[in-house]
């Protein structure tokens, strides 16, 4: 059967995918790769293999099968650690074949799976996949864990056409039936890039864009390209050859790219060297350690990665700004208000996390700048159609959108997670919402929905969603784990008051954490997110807990929301994010009167950690976050100690114009922190915050402060006097 499946899948340029769920597993792997190699004798294959190498067999399970490949017409055979797998995103193969025998984890199947080309086959084995499994393990706590994702992924499998399902209820094959369209390239009529580049393209999505993107250069002045599309579009490379044609016409000479780890820009720099060698103009490749192009020179123009802090600051020309949905939106305004020419590039479907929140942000850009907006929708390894293609998006809901016509009643419902995973129509609303509504969410995500046993689930009416899970109650020998540094996977909020702000007593108390909230992106703003809240906190008081808490990424509208909820700032890490691209902050709303005394403590050490260290501990932090958290904390009882003279009359002297902001820096700093820790009236405006927050506890530049800001050097100078002239007033 596999035969005539494999030959019509090369005709039609589609994947076909193998699910080998069985303790037999290796009584059909072995002839389902035979038959494969067989088939596919006259081509050279290139075959990966991935796995936790470091787990007891893992090795020898590899070696057993690759063995089969000796004697074939085998170009290469890459063993990829699962741990590395983003290096080889932008890789193409003709077999993948995923151990699933250590671990069954969905981002790895989802991003790996992807990169089989039409015709191939991807294979994932395992001698059960719901149990001891190296991420689900991570999700077990006292002993339990659940199986509705592994149960649907399954269901799914047997249902889609495509996909060999063999498990111990025997074997299952539906033929793939839908027309399947292989890309082909199509060279505009008159092109305004080069017809050398055109011919490099793969697909006629690829081509347009190619031509569509010499809108950067056509005119002076800030320009905004973007390109978006779901994953595999050939986006990155397309971009790469553009880059070429920009070398060539030497319109810049200097060009940045910027992406959150340089692996991703790999495609990039690829198709550039490949765009240059098509025209035939020398270049020097500089690379790193690891044999990865950082930078091109050409005739004194250069293009090169840079880390997305320091790019920012960086003086050059041009910038594209590689998964910028991942960048984080701080980074892309504070890019936005610096360079003059911006390429933002993000994938919109797709387990890096959709980019849904993305085109909302990229409306307005729209409506800020001269901009244009290109999306590719051909895929290029494979047909438009593919089977395993529509299989990973339906089994990890990578383009779940919830509906909008839902009729709100206004209650809020717990959901049953059983029946959940048993309504696909339902799944798809209330996981659409956390997928289209959050910046990042994979397909672990879903699996953890799945599979986490204590959680709980409310939503009005699948119109906002919250997901929440049980913390606290530690044991004596957990709070000392965490007192000497140790993690864990569960009970985030009390391990970070503990290990961080070594408030020991935290440990004993119950609470929820708040793990994602999110409203339909049609009807935040009006109240349901509130509502849903509220509901969770009479829940919570009703079962006798201590605290309702989160923890989330700091972003200035998410803190507000929570702060006019009742919640207050307890915790902002000390350290980036890297995965989420920001600093996160933990709120907590007390129900409890120790609860009460414990969270009124941490926000203190917050209020004097962000007024003593922020020029070291905080200096990327966005002044506007830092602002938005210092406003929300609760101040001292008392009014402190007066102002001293001489800073009263430093001040005067700095207003009146006769000594500069340095020598008086000292002063300023005095009257901010007693702002902050003893006034009970907010009387300067949140601009002014920021730029005294910026300046004197940050220890920014002017010309900084206005990057950040989206306001000019001088003035944020005149906000630091307002400031000052309303602070002398009241003190
Ligand atoms: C643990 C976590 O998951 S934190 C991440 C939270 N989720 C997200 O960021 C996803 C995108 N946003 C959303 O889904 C929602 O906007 C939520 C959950 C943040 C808030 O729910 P909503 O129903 O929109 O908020 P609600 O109407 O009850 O409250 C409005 C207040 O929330 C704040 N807010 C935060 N985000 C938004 C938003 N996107 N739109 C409107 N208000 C927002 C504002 O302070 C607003 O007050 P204002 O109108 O006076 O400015
Ligand atoms: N014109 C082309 N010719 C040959 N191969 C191509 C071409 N365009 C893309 N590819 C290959 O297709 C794969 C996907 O391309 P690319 O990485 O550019 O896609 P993308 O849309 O940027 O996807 P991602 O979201 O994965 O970055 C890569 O392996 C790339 O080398």
């Amino acid at each position: 059967m596999l035969e005539g499946e494999l030959k019509r899948a090369e005709e039609g340029y589609y994947r076909l995918l193998a699910i080998i769920n069985t303790k037999q597993w290796r009584q059909f792997l072995f002839p389902i790769l035979s038959e494969f190699l067989d088939k596919k004798h006259k081509n050279e294959l290139s075959i990966a293999y991935a796995f936790h190498p470091w787990i007891k067999e893992a090795k020898d399970r590899f070696f057993e099968i690759s063995s089969l490949f000796k004697g074939n017409n085998v170009k290469e055979i890459l063993d990829i650690d699962y741990s590395d797998y983003n290096k080889y995103l932008g890789r193409t193969f003709d077999l993948v074949i995923l151990d699933t025998v250590d671990d069954f984890r969905p981002n790895y199947i989802s991003a790996l799976s992807d990169s089989v080309r039409g015709g191939g086959l991807v294979i994932i084995y395992s001698d059960d996949i719901m149990n001891n499994k190296l991420f689900k393990n991570s999700l077990v706590k006292g002993g339990l864990v659940d199986s509705y994702f592994e149960n649907r992924f399954l269901a799914l499998a047997k249902n889609h056409e495509g996909i060999l399902v063999i498990d111990d209820e025997g074997s299952s094959f539906r033929p793939f039936t839908q027309n399947a369209k292989a890309p082909s390239r199509l060279i505009p009529k008159n092109p305004k890039v080069d017809i050398e580049l055109h011919k490099l393209c793969i697909s006629e999505d690829q081509n347009k864009s190619l031509d569509e993107m010499s809108f950067i250069t056509e005119g002076k002045g800030k320009r905004v390209l973007a390109i978006t599309a779901p994953r595999g579009r050939g986006k990155s490379s397309v971009v790469g050859l553009f880059l070429s044609f920009l070398v060539k016409s030497r319109e810049y000479e200097s060009i940045v790219i910027t992406s959150p780890t340089y692996m991703s820009s790999q495609e990039m720099f690829k198709f550039l060297v490949k765009g240059l060698k098509a025209l035939k103009i020398s270049y020097k490749a500089l690379q790193s350690k690891d044999g990865k192009v950082m930078e091109i020179h050409s005739k004194g123009i250069t293009v090169k990665w840079l880390a997305p802090d320091l790019a920012k600051d960086y003086k050059g020309d041009l910038i594209v700004v590689d998964e910028a949905a991942a960048v984080g939106l701080d980074t892309i305004n504070y890019i936005l208000n610096k360079w003059e020419k911006v390429i933002l590039v993000t994938t919109i479907h797709g387990y890096e996390g959709t980019g849904k929140a993305f085109l909302k942000y990229l409306n307005f850009l729209r409506q800020k700048y001269k901009f244009k907006h290109i999306t590719l929708s051909f895929p290029v390894r494979y047909a438009k159609g593919d089977p395993v293609e529509r299989f990973l998006y339906d089994v990890m809901l990578l383009d779940a959108e919830p509906k909008t016509n839902t009729v709100d009643q206004g209650n809020v419902l717990e959901l049953e997670r059983s029946l959940l995973f048993k309504n696909e129509g339902l799944l798809r609303q209330i996981y659409g919402i956390l997928v289209t509504a959050h910046y990042r969410n994979s397909p672990d995500d879903l699996m953890i929905l799945g599979d986490l046993h204590y959680q709980r689930i409310f939503t009005n009416n699948g119109i906002g969603v919250a997901q929440i899970v049980e913390e606290g109650n530690l044991s004596q020998s957990e709070i000392n784990t965490f007192l000497s540094g140790g993690e864990s996977s569960g009970d985030l909020i009390p391990q970070r008051l503990i290990k961080y702000d070594r408030l020991v007593d935290f440990g004993a108390l119950k609470g929820w954490r708040v793990m994602r909230i999110a409203v339909h992106p049609e009807y935040q703003g009006k109240g349901y997110g509130s509502r849903l809240l509220d509901h969770i906190l009479r829940r919570a008081e009703g079962e006798g807990l201590d605290w309702v808490g989160s923890s989330f990424s700091s972003d200035i509208r998410v803190i507000q929301f929570w702060v006019k909820n009742g919640f207050i700032p307890v915790h902002l890490s000390s350290r980036k994010n890297e995965g989420l691209n920001g600093y996160s902050i933990i709120v907590i709303k007390p129900l409890s009167e120790l609860a009460s005394k414990i969270s009124g403590r941490a926000s203190e050490l917050l209020r004097e950690k962000i007024l003593r260290t922020s020029h070291q501990v905080y200096f990327n932090v966005n002044p506007l976050t830092l602002d938005t958290i210092l406003r929300s904390l609760p101040v001292k009882d008392t009014s402190g100690e007066p102002l001293p003279e001489e800073y009263k009359s430093k001040l005067e002297a700095y207003l009146s114009g006769y000594l500069p902001y340095n020598a008086v820096a000292d002063a300023v700093h005095y009257v901010l922190y007693k702002y902050f820790t003893y006034s009970r009236e907010r009387f300067l405006d949140q601009i002014e915050e920021a730029v005294l927050i910026s300046r004197t506890l940050q220890g920014k530049s002017w010309y900084h402060i206005s990057l950040y800001l989206d306001i000019k050097p001088r003035i944020a100078e005149e906000y630091m006097r307002s400031a000052l002239v309303k602070l002398l007033g009241k003190m």
